[in-house]
């Protein structure tokens, strides 16, 4: 025993010495029944909890003088119920989150708020103020999208006088920031159309099924605020070829792809939606995306050429105080590879950088300064990504 204790063989020396070490001892046993006890605890709270029936989701409508409140639970009717007490009342607010119990008579805690999925993943703009002279070298693409997007949203009687149908979408792909999402929203300018912006990354929910729901509701909300047009950008994150459906999340996005194909095919060339998608991946989009009625109209947004530059730069020159130096022709030469997000920077940093000096007018050597910092900091990348994904 005295082995296993450590304690020294001539115990008559050392008494003192013994006591100590099974005070230490039973000091160490002590903390570790403690940690036990805890552990034991906490299991057991988690039983309870596996245990315990599951509560009812709902959301706050009203809370009405007498105490009470009237809820909308996610598993159907509107409820009035009481409040637990131990929740706090001052926390129960219209628009709140909150659990029933299992009854569905009170509310026993109020829950974490949360983003709706649909709100974050769209943008509605009643009336873009994008017009088509605001975008530069993209005329043949103007003319087409005016063709094939605003006549029919216009003029549907037109179309159905000659029989002719239009396509229901459009798919406008190219190199990042060349204008596709610009000429999608003078579009809809144009055409008085609602114009509703979805990022189609921003389907790929973590909940099953809640990617589809999205989908369903952009477009509910699209034939609400008819004449509409539905821009849906990056749409390679949901419609890409896939090889296998392995992973959950995989399906998920296959499921979302789906329901969007069912939206497309379910309304009618002349009906008073349009569709634009986006993408600089179309060497990657899914055939079915392509098919016939659903965006069968594919218009290449290209980095803008020669011309292009200088009518992109004379857009933003328009409003900018420059001295006789600046030589557009010039600047349009020595810019090669810009696109017009890279032009538009371009003039903004000339500007920055005649501000840094003191002066009035932003001069010729200020844009050439504006290019050299373009250039070094992002350009180079730029290229290289484009290289990889633009085809
Ligand atoms: N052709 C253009 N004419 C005038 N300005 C342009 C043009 N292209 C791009 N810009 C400027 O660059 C900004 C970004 O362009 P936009 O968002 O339309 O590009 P995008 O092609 O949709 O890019 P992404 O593929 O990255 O979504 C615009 O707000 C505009 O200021």
């Amino acid at each position: 025993m005295s082995d296993e204790l450590d304690i020294p063989r001539d115990t008559s020396v050392n008494d003192e010495h013994t006591i100590r070490i099974l005070e230490e001892k039973i000091r160490a046993m002590q903390i570790e029944t403690e940690s036990l006890r805890k552990e034991l605890n906490y299991y057991k709270s988690e039983m309870e909890k596996l245990l315990s029936p599951p509560l009812i989701e709902a959301i706050v409508l009203d809370v009405l003088e007498d105490g009470r409140v009237i809820v909308k639970s996610t598993s159907g009717p509107n409820l009035v119920v009481n409040v637990s007490d131990t929740v706090d009342f001052k926390s129960i607010r219209t628009g709140k989150y909150v659990a029933l119990n299992q009854r569905g008579s009170a509310i026993v805690e109020v829950l974490r708020d949360r983003e709706d999925p649909l709100i974050k993943s769209m943008e509605i703009i009643e009336k873009p103020n994008v017009k088509y002279n605001d975008i530069g070298g993209l005329d043949q693409q103007i003319l087409e999208v005016r063709e094939v997007v605003e006549l029919p949203l216009k003029k549907p009687s037109l179309f159905k006088e000659l029989g002719i149908t239009p396509p229901k979408g459009i798919l406008l792909y190219g190199p990042p920031g060349t204008g596709k999402t610009m000429l999608a929203k003078a579009v809809a300018a144009e055409s008085e159309a609602t114009f509703i912006h979805v990022v189609a990354s921003e389907f790929a929910q973590k909940f099953v099924g809640e990617g589809a729901r999205v989908v369903r509701d952009v477009f509910e909300l699209a034939r609400k605020k008819a004449p509409s047009i539905i821009f849906i950008d990056e749409i390679d994150a949901i419609g890409a070829k896939r090889v296998d459906l392995g992973t959950s999340g995989e399906r998920e996005v296959q499921r979302t792809l789906m329901q969007l194909l069912a939206e497309i095919d379910g309304f009618q060339p002349l009906d008073n939606i349009k569709i634009i998608g986006a993408t600089n991946r179309i060497d990657i989009l899914d055939p079915a995306l392509l098919r016939p009625g659903r965006f069968d109209r594919l218009i290449e947004i290209p980095l803008p050429n020669i011309q292009g530059r200088k009518q992109i730069l004379r857009i933003y020159l328009r409003n900018m105080k420059i001295d006789g130096s600046v030589d557009v022709d010039e600047l349009a030469r020595i810019t090669e590879g810009f696109s017009g997000a890279d032009l538009k920077n371009l003039c903004t940093e000339a500007g920055y950088i005649a501000i840094r000096e003191g002066s009035h007018f932003i001069n010729m050597t200020h844009f050439k300064a504006s290019i050299d910092r373009l250039r070094s900091k992002k350009i180079s990348k730029d290229v290289i990504d484009r290289g990889e994904k633009y085809v």
